[in-house]
């Protein structure tokens, strides 16, 4: 990466990074990779397809929304060994990572209960 002369440029550059690892921030990766995902999921509507924007964007963005889903960790990735609680959002189960083996205790949310 090219070294930043402009200390100020460099100053906000750190706050964009520090919000990007903060797990709390809104728009930590996390958070971002969903936006991604869901936007490219909306934008596939047939409806708003016809609508020139709506297109462009989800044939730009198409491939990438699909590579992010490729490498980020789902429920896919485990094996559910059984249920073990349950909260108010979701369940807990006791699962086993597919590519380690090793054990984990899994909480479930559901983001469209959280947010309704
Ligand atoms: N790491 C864990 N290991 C073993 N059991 C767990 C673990 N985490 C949660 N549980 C079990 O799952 C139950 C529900 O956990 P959860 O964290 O969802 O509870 P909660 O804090 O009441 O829920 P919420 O955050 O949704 O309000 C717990 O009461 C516990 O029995």
């Amino acid at each position: 990466m090219d070294i930043i002369q402009d200390g100020e440029r460099r100053q906000r550059l750190q706050e964009l990074e520090e919000w990007l690892v903060d797990h709390r921030s809104e728009i930590n990766v996390d958070g971002l990779l969903d936006m991604v995902q869901a936007l490219v999921l909306d934008c596939n509507h047939p409806a708003l397809r016809r609508t020139k924007n709506f297109d462009s964007f989800f044939t730009k963005y198409e491939l990438s929304a699909q590579m992010i889903d490729e490498c980020r960790m789902k429920p896919e990735d485990f094996i559910v060994i059984k249920t073990i609680g349950r909260g108010a959002f979701g369940e807990v189960q006791l699962v086993r990572k597919r590519s380690t083996q090793q054990v984990y205790a899994m909480k479930l949310l559901s983001k469209l209960e959280m947010v309704s």
